[in-house]
Parts: structure tokens; C-alpha cells; sequence
């Protein structure tokens, strides 16, 4: 069920397949309400169907297989409040199925490849942020979940991640420029070889001087810092957790970065963290880490990455509240 909503604020998650877009959009329902968020998962704009790609030799990440004008129209009608049949690619059997009708809703997410792509279709996101996994991360995730889960052979999972990358590099990877944040995650820093990328570095881009956007901060604001919180109050087995603070250049713009490389063993003990950290927009101390601590199952819940969707998804709320203050402030206040 969805209400009609004063103000369609657009949330947009860009990233490649597998890179824990869907981990994302569930800590998001945790901010906004399920009743109050609309997802729409951009695969079901390819205008090609598997078929048509294999005979024209295209894969899902080239524009010409994706309809960006029906992307755009359709979620321009959203945003202005009107319903639409959108299309539904079926990724079962690889094929167009019909259209469902999609009412507008208070918080509407477009995720998937090309939420960032298109000019048009970027003017109407409100907040958008890009999940940009390393390629070394990104083939022992892929290699675990498809060979574990999906029965893939290893030749076969690498074989799928070569035949994407050009493409991706082409048309996937320039969106990074156009998000407000980055999460990259990457391979520590903390041991010499970690084949199987089981600890991990994970930095939070924030572009600076965004209207309405304060990135968060540790300690001093702009200043450069190096942490390695005591031990005694935040537990951490070997090879322990490192966080860092501060400013970058990212694609000409300035950012504002934060870093945690390493891994928690309590997750209690991210009060502590957040202690620290300033402009989270949380609603009271200590709400950071009861976000945390309600998914301590969900895939990275105890490294940087858990804890940077916690704090994109709060920026996301604080973009939905401004945006929503001026127009209602009762609809703001029911989320
Ligand atoms: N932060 C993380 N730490 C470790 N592994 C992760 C993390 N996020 C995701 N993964 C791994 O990647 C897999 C895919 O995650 P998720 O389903 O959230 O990604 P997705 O982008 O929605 O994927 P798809 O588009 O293929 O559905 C998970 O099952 C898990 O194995
Ligand atoms: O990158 C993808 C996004 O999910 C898929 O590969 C794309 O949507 C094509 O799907 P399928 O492989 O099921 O035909």
C-alpha cells in the first residue's frame, strides 16, 4: 500500500551486479518504512531482451540496450505524482514480461547500473550514491556467492567478469563523478595478502559544497587524521582497525573522506565510533549503532561497509526531511 505522497524525494544507487545494492536498500527500510519506499530496479528498462543482446552482441550495461527515454519519462511522472505501467524484465527468462502499474510513493529509489547515466534521468535524483567495489573484492564475492549459492564453476565466474568489463569501465564506472557519495571498498591495508578479501578497507567519499549535504566528520572538522581507537574500548582481533579522516580531490571535485580498514568484534562497541564522529544526523546519540546493531547478519554489518550505509542512509533521511520541511512538515514527521 502506498500513500499519496506531497513530495517524491529521488534516491538513486548505483553499482554492478553483486555489489550489495539489495544490503543497502534493506537498511534503508530500516530510515524510511517499507510502506513509504518505492524501489524500481533499472534491469527493467533494458530494452533488449537476453536473446536480442546475444544476437547483437551487446551486453545489459550498453546504453543501446537499456529504453533511457522511458526510464526518464516514467520516473519524471513519479516524481510529479502520476502512476505508470512500468515495464518488468524478467531475469528468470530473460525476457520482457508485461507492465505493473507504480503509484508514486514518499521515497522512490531507482537502483542498478545506470541510476547516474543519463543526464535527464540524473537531474530528478535528490540524493545518489554509488557503490564501487574494487575488482579484487569484487571477484572473491562474486567466486563465493556464485560457486557457493548458484553452482558456477570458477572459470565460468571469472569468464563473466572479464566479458563485462569493458563495458562496465565504458558506461558504469564514469557515473562515480555524479554521485554526492562513493563507498569504495577495497582490499586492506592491514596485512600484506588477503586472498580471499575477508578484511576490508572501506573509504566514504562525500563531494563537498552539496546544498543541504554536511558529510560527516571525525574529530575536527577538515583537519587530516589517523586513528587507532584504544583497544580496550573498541575490541578487535589481529590485524585490528584503523580509521582516517580527511580531505581529497575526486573527478576535480572536493570530497570529504572517511575510512575504516579493519573489522569490529562487538558491535555494541560502535557507540564508541560514534562518539566521534560529527554531522551524522542521527536523531539522538547513540541511534547510529542501534541501526547497526539490528542487522548484525547482514553481509559487512561488522566493517566500514556496514557502517557507511548506516550513515548514507541517515544523510538520505536528513535529504527527505529538507526536502519534504517546506512543503509538509506532517508528512515529514510520519516517516
Ligand atoms: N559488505 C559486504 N561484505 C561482504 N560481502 C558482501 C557485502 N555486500 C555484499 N556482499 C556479498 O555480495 C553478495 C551480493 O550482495 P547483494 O545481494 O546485496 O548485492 P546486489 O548488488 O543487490 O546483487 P544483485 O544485483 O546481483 O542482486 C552477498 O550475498 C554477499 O555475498
Ligand atoms: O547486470 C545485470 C543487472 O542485474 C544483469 O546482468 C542484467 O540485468 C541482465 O540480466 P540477465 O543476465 O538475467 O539477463
Amino acid at each position: 500500500m502506498t500513500t499519496q505522497p506531497d513530495r517524491v524525494v529521488l534516491i538513486g544507487v548505483a553499482g554492478d551486479s553483486g555489489c550489495g545494492k539489495s544490503t543497502f536498500l534493506r537498511r534503508l527500510i530500516d530510515l524510511f518504512g517499507e510502506e513509504f519506499m518505492t524501489v524500481i530496479c533499472l534491469d527493467d528498462y533494458h530494452c533488449l531482451d537476453r536473446k536480442q543482446r546475444k544476437e547483437q552482441g551487446v551486453t545489459a550495461l550498453n546504453p543501446k540496450a537499456n529504453n533511457f527515454d522511458l526510464m526518464y519519462e516514467q520516473i519524471k511522472a513519479l516524481k510529479e505524482g502520476k502512476a505508470i505501467d512500468k515495464p518488468i524484465y524478467n531475469h528468470e527468462t530473460g525476457e520482457l514480461d508485461p507492465p505493473e502499474r507504480i503509484e508514486p510513493n514518499k521515497i522512490l529509489v531507482i537502483e542498478g547500473l545506470h541510476p547516474l547515466y543519463d543526464e535527464r534521468v540524473r537531474s530528478l535524483i535528490d540524493f545518489g550514491v554509488y557503490l564501487d567495489i574494487s575488482d579484487e573484492v569484487k571477484v572473491n564475492w562474486k567466486i563465493q556467492r556464485d560457486m557457493a549459492e548458484r553452482g558456477h564453476r570458477y572459470e565460468d565466474v571469472i569468464a563473466a567478469i572479464n566479458a563485462r568489463r569493458p563495458d562496465f569501465s565504458a558506461y558504469i564506472e564514469p557515473q562515480k563523478e555524479f554521485a554526492d557519495v562513493v563507498i569504495q571498498i577495497l582490499p586492506t591495508q592491514l596485512l600484506p595478502d588477503d586472498k580471499e578479501s575477508k578484511i576490508l578497507r572501506v573509504r566514504l567519499l562525500q563531494k563537498d559544497n552539496v546544498e543541504g549535504f554536511d558529510p560527516v566528520y571525525l574529530f575536527d572538522e577538515g583537519s587530516t587524521i589517523d586513528w587507532r581507537p584504544c583497544g580496550r574500548k573498541l575490541t578487535c582481533a589481529y590485524p585490528g582497525i584503523k580509521l582516517f579522516y580527511g580531505p581529497d580531490s575526486y573527478y576535480g571535485h572536493d570530497v570529504s573522506v572517511l575510512e575504516v580498514d579493519g573489522q569490529f568484534d562487538n558491535l555494541e562497541e560502535m557507540i564508541y565510533i560514534e562518539s566521534h564522529l560529527s554531522n551524522t544526523s542521527t536523531k539522538f546519540y547513540g541511534e547510529m549503532t542501534e541501526l547497526m546493531l539490528k542487522h548484525p547478519d547482514y553481509p559487512g554489518s561488522n566493517n566500514g561497509s556496514g557502517l557507511f550505509q548506516v550513515l548514507v542512509g541517515l544523510k538520505m533521511r536528513a535529504t527527505y526531511e529538507r526536502l519534504t520541511a517546506s512543503k509538509s512538515p506532517v508528512a515529514a514527521a510520519k516517516v
